[in-house]
């Protein structure tokens, strides 16, 4: 996975979702990831399908494999299918990426090397997702960041302070929910966590 601009975009159900990711894909986005825990499959397709016409972005699905296989990928965490499941029913082209919680993950070698991307979850707390795992902060960035050989995403609380630091301690991207989904202006706020990724990549 190529994280050129560096920001990824995870959408939550809010009145407008599909305006405001391709709005957010105009500032440069790398990928999009559609997570609605409570929507069905054909709820999911159909809004990634919507978004991915419309934005010129891979558009990824949180947590289902049938949703995944009519898009570009799939999000996964420790609970759900392990990557190396999605990797065999997806194909090589799928983007696949993980969730870690702990950085023992990244012992299973084989789990790893069947993603495209890491997620860092969370690096800081957030309401966000209210279930999330204990934050592992910018030492648990520079500890997975050190020893992953996939690009690293840090998760959780972004803002545009936090993604420079993010990225300075050795992260590949920033993924934001909140900070674009209800910003004013989400255009606006992905080119600045471009620019703040760009200033925390020379730190
Ligand atoms: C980019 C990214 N990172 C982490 C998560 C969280 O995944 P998971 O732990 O499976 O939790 P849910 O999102 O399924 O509630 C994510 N979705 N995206
Ligand atoms: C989808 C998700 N996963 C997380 C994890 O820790 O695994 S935190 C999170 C939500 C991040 O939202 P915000 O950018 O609004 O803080
Ligand atoms: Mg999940």
């Amino acid at each position: 996975m190529n994280f050129t601009h560096g920001v990824y975009l995870v959408t939550e159900p809010v009145d407008g979702i599909t305006d405001i990711a391709v709005a957010a894909s105009r500032g440069g986005l790398d990928l999009i990831q559609v997570r609605d825990k409570t929507a069905s499959t054909a709820q999911l397709v159909e809004i990634a399908g919507m978004i991915r016409s419309r934005a010129g972005v891979p558009v990824i699905a949180n947590d289902d494999l049938d949703a995944a296989a009519k898009v570009d990928g799939i999000h996964v965490g420790v609970t759900d299918i392990p990557p190396t499941r999605a990797r065999e029913a997806l194909g090589a082209e799928a983007i696949i990426g993980w969730s870690v919680n702990d950085i023992a993950q990244l012992d299973d070698v084989e789990q790893v090397r069947a993603c495209d991307y890491l997620a860092v979850s969370p690096v800081w707390a957030t309401p966000t997702k209210p279930d999330h795992e204990a934050p592992l902060g910018l030492e648990g960035v520079r500890a997975i960041a050190g020893r992953s050989p996939v690009p690293v995403v840090a998760i959780g609380g972004i803002d545009l302070e936090r993604a420079a630091e993010a990225v300075a301690a050795g992260a590949d991207a920033v993924a934001a929910v909140s900070a674009v989904t209800r910003a004013s202006d989400p255009h606006q706020v992905v080119r600045a966590l471009g620019a703040a990724v760009s200033r925390g990549r020379i730190r």
